[in-house]
């Protein structure tokens, strides 16, 4: 059972700690955004919030983060983590006492907030899970060329309904894609299409250019062309003129049945930002470990 004052005679200023420490990393590099937010999905979805995907692999375990859909999590997601684990355990009466997975979940909080985007209480008292392998992300994760049904019952696996799928896929409002996410919209996409026809033509060419045919695979582009460095509402309004970069994004508009939602939130950021805190709320709460099941670990990438 989680509780935002879980820390309160444990360690009552990690809220503050964490704060600083991500704000530090934040001032350093944009990139601790995204990446932390991301980190936080990738590790609920796959065996609930519990830091498995921050362990390290090693000679006999491959984890979570050498699966093929991880490998692309940007190395600032990891450090922010290090970093704010490192502050609260350079106070001595919270040693060794906050959850990796508790600090993920505050860092993923900050970095929100520090990139304009609303601010929430966050539940806490997660412990650290006891395993993390490459082969339990498979068929966890959604994949960029999933429909709504698709998209609806993975995130229903998680106790997420449409609502909360929509308004999480706008974490998309910051942070990069990889050109080959998204390569078979822009090129060769059907015998009759070469390129999506739910894309704007415009974006669609603006695509092309900066992800020509055998682009160098580590060439990235924004997954918001307009307000790529503000948590805002924009993710909204770029699906409604065609400006969703996957087609997991796009097909919110295009589905009649999600489409409702996203006019709803391309208009009134404030109603956004409460559905955000609301599901990000529930995500928070996946599989959450307690007891025999799990440990406050001392390093986040090993376990104890
Ligand atoms: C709805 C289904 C989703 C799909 C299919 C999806 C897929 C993807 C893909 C393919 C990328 C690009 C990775 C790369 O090439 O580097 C990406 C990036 C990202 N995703 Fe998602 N995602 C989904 C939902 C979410 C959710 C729920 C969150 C967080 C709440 C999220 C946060 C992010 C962020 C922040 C990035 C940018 C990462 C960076 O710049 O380092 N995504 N996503
Ligand atoms: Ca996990
Ligand atoms: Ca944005």
């Amino acid at each position: 059972q989680l509780k935002q004052n879980y820390y309160a005679n444990i360690c009552p200023d990690v809220e503050k700690i964490v704060r600083n420490a991500v704000q530090k990393k934040f001032q350093q590099t944009f990139v601790a955004v995204p990446a932390t937010l991301r980190l936080f999905f990738h590790d609920c979805f796959v065996r609930g919030c519990d830091a498995s995907v921050l362990i390290a692999s090693t000679s006999s375990n491959k984890a979570e983060k050498d699966h093929p859909d991880n490998l692309s999590l940007a190395g600032d997601g990891f450090d922010t983590v290090i970093k704010a684990k490192a502050a609260v355990d350079a106070v001595p009466k919270c040693q060794n006492k906050v959850s990796c997975a508790d600090i993920l979940a505050l860092a993923t909080r900050d970095v929100i907030n520090l990139a304009g985007g609303p601010s929430y209480p966050v539940e806490l008292g997660r412990l650290d899970g006891l395993s993390s392998t490459a082969a339990s992300v498979n068929g966890k994760l959604p994949q960029p060329s999933f429909n709504l049904n698709q998209l609806n019952a993975m995130f229903a696996a998680n106790g997420l309904n449409q609502a909360d799928m929509v308004a999480l896929s706008a974490a998309h409002t910051v942070g990069f894609s990889h050109c080959g996410k998204f390569a078979n919209r822009i090129h060769n996409f059907s015998r009759s299409n070469t390129v999506d026809p739910t894309l704007s033509k415009n974006y669609a060419s603006q695509l092309q250019s900066m992800c020509p045919k055998n682009v160098d695979p580590r060439i990235a582009v924004n997954m918001d062309p307009n307000t790529p460095r503000k948590f805002d509402n924009m993710y909204f309004k770029n699906l409604q003129s065609g400006h969703g970069l996957f087609t997991s994004d796009q097909v919110l508009f295009t589905d009649s049945r999600s489409r409702p939602t996203v006019n709803a939130w391309a208009r009134n950021s404030a109603a956004f930002n409460q559905a955000f805190i609301t599901a990000m709320t529930k995500l928070g709460r996946v599989g959450v470990k307690t007891g025999k099941n799990g440990n406050i670990r001392r390093d986040c990438a090993v376990f104890n």
